[in-house]
């Protein structure tokens, strides 16, 4: 069937002005007309992005009303773009439009045709979606952003959704893990990183649970995950957000959830001796971004503020860690940390990776099926090994930009290739590190400095150098603290992170001012795991490419989106720097 060939077309008014309108399979276009009927502009909104269309004149945001003789009215809501002033992505808005027929009758066609244009055009839109409220995530404004902003629109989009406000941490992640959830299209977390973590691992961990895959061992290919999850940020980070939409902002990623949009992500999994320790798909980081992050909790009551006013301290501290990283490379024929390239919206890099990692999956081709071998002890000699004193390890399975850092941790890093970047920060003098810190807000090259090095890898090892018995003693002594099961396999979830915390600032206050004030700085950091402070010191991770779905389709390429200069100097050069699409 031609999918463009024309439904239904007629005359209509919007205001004063006469338009011809036509709905195609794909597209309901306007095109006003002057009086001698000659075309002027034309607006064309895909079906896919029409929200939702009403009869009479209708509007919903700050308040829903309807005007009075409205027999031949109709009004659509679709989505309208518009570039946000402070980041690099599009921000969404509801656009309206309301339409005026010569007749009652044609009104009716018009509504009943775009009704089944949106049924048929849009099958994975949420129908019933399950959303959880941390209320105290950020500024403590998540209630009234979705009651606000995003209800009235997912009411208008026929969504129906049960809203659990949470009471305690890790609610969120236990609902989903236990309760049941027949009917939810998806879940929705209105919060920052920390309740999306909560959701991520409620999902994966069901959807293991159901296929009867242990998450323990790092060699198992993981089931991925059906149930999509959806973010409204709310946060104070909220880097998932920013880096798989562009922007923090609730409406757009609202938006994006009422129109069923699908973004897979890649995750990776942290484990220590053979269990499983936690899932991340941001920041696997230490020393800096550990030291962060624990000093942070003690001030949590600054709110966002906390990370600006602890990584001031935790940088004036002037602290390097002694580890051995080791790593398994990706392929470096399919793309580099330093291509200069962009994961955009339609990124051709993940499209090929969809193959790559799913050689079964319907018009996927059988090349790359053998891609899990990697971690038998053939491949051993393919690890590369580094030893050394660091400023910062970070691993990252995409770009983890955010408000404080626009173009990320690792700007080329992908959102669905099955890599994530290695970022190795050897130590170096304070203000080499500030320079390396400062180029994050900037689009200068983070990378191009001497004692930083980066790699796109598969698989992350980090241990304790051989011999420092004393940190392998503080090693030991945090994992008991991490709270095991009796089975001493799994992690314990419920509190684990709460003691470890506790004895962090204990240690921490004492650590911290031997940093600034006496030579006996700690040997030994700590791992933020997309802001949660990890019980292990030496950890093994490895990427699932592709393993969860988001309601999101990455960055859309506003033409404000920046490249760096190329290494030849050119900022926008064809041939080398802007290979996306
Ligand atoms: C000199 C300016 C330096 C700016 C450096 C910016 C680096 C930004 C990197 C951002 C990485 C984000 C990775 C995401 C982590 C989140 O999952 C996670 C949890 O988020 P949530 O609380 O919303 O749940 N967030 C975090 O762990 C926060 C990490 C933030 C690190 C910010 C560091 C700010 C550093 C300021 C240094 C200032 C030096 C001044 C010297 C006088
Ligand atoms: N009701 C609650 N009370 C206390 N902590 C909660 C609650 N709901 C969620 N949390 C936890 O709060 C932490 C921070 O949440 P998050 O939404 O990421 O806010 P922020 O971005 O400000 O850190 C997460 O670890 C999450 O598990
Ligand atoms: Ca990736």
């Amino acid at each position: 069937m031609d999918e463009d060939l024309v439904r239904l077309e007629s005359s209509l008014w919007v205001g004063k002005k006469r338009y011809r309108a036509a709905l195609t399979g794909w597209h309901l276009n306007w095109t006003e007309l002057d009086k001698k009927n000659r075309d002027k502009k034309t607006v064309s909104v895909p079906v896919s992005e029409v929200i939702g269309v009403e009869e009479g004149r209708v509007q919903v945001l700050p308040q829903r009303s309807v005007a009075e003789d409205t027999d031949r009215e109709f009004t659509v809501f679709y989505v309208k773009r518009s570039s946000s002033g402070s980041s690099y992505g599009l921000l969404w808005r509801l656009g309206r439009t309301q339409f005026c027929c010569p007749s009652r009758d044609l009104r009716d066609q018009w509504m009943t045709q775009l009704r089944i244009a949106l049924k048929t055009h849009s099958p994975s839109r949420p129908h019933r979606l399950l959303v959880f409220i941390n209320p105290f995530g950020g500024k403590k404004q998540g209630r009234q952003i979705y009651h606000s902003l995003v209800a009235p629109l997912f009411e208008l989009a026929g969504i129906s959704s049960h809203v659990v406000v949470t009471e305690r941490a890790n609610q969120a992640r236990d609902h989903i893990l236990k309760k049941d959830l027949t009917g939810f299209d998806g879940v929705v977390c209105v919060g920052g990183d920390g309740i999306f973590s909560e959701l991520l691992h409620g999902v994966i961990g069901r959807t293991q649970q159901e296929a009867g895959l242990s998450e323990h061992d790092p060699s198992l290919t993981l089931q991925s995950c059906d149930l999509h999850i959806g973010i409204i940020p709310a946060g104070s980070t909220d880097c998932v957000c920013f880096a798989t939409v562009g922007v923090n902002d609730p409406v757009t990623s609202a938006l994006h959830i009422i129109i069923g949009d699908s973004q897979p992500l890649d995750v990776c999994s942290v484990h220590n001796c053979s269990s499983l320790v936690r899932y991340s798909v941001s920041l696997v980081g230490y020393g800096f971004y550990g030291d962060v992050l624990a000093e942070s909790e003690r001030h949590r009551w600054m709110g966002p503020l906390r990370y600006d006013y602890s990584g001031a301290m935790v940088y004036l501290s002037n602290r390097s860690y002694a580890g051995v990283v080791q790593y398994l490379p990706a392929d470096s024929q399919l793309s580099s940390p330093r291509d200069n390239t962009r994961c955009l919206s339609g990124c051709s890099v993940c499209s090929k990776s969809t193959e790559r990692l799913f050689p079964h999956s319907p018009g996927a081709s059988s090349l790359y099926s053998s891609h899990f071998s990697q971690f038998s002890s053939d491949t051993e000699g393919e690890w590369v090994s580094v030893e050394g004193r660091f400023r910062a390890v970070s691993l990252t399975c995409m770009s983890s930009s955010c408000p404080r850092s626009p173009l990320g941790l690792s700007p080329s890093a992908h959102l669905a290739d099955g890599t994530g970047d290695l970022i190795i920060v050897r130590d170096t003098h304070p203000l080499g590190f500030l320079t390396f810190l400062h180029r994050h807000t900037s689009t200068e090259d983070q990378f191009d400095l001497p004692f930083v090095d980066v790699h796109r890898v598969k698989a992350v090892r980090f241990s304790l150098p051989t011999g420092e018995e004393e940190d392998k003693d503080e090693e030991r002594e945090r994992v008991n603290d991490g709270g095991m099961t009796e089975e001493g396999k799994r992690p314990c979830r419920s509190g684990s992170h709460k003691h470890l915390v506790e004895r962090r600032e204990e240690r921490g206050q004492k650590d911290f001012l031997c940093g600034l004030c006496c030579s006996k700085a700690p040997t030994v950091s700590v791992w933020n795991c997309d802001g949660e402070i990890l019980p292990h010191t030496e950890i093994f991770c490895r990427v699932h490419g592709q393993l969860v779905r988001l309601y999101a389709r990455g960055i859309e390429d506003g033409s404000a989106t920046p490249t760096r200069k190329c290494r030849d100097g050119h900022r926008n050069c064809k041939e080398r720097c802007v290979l996306n699409n």
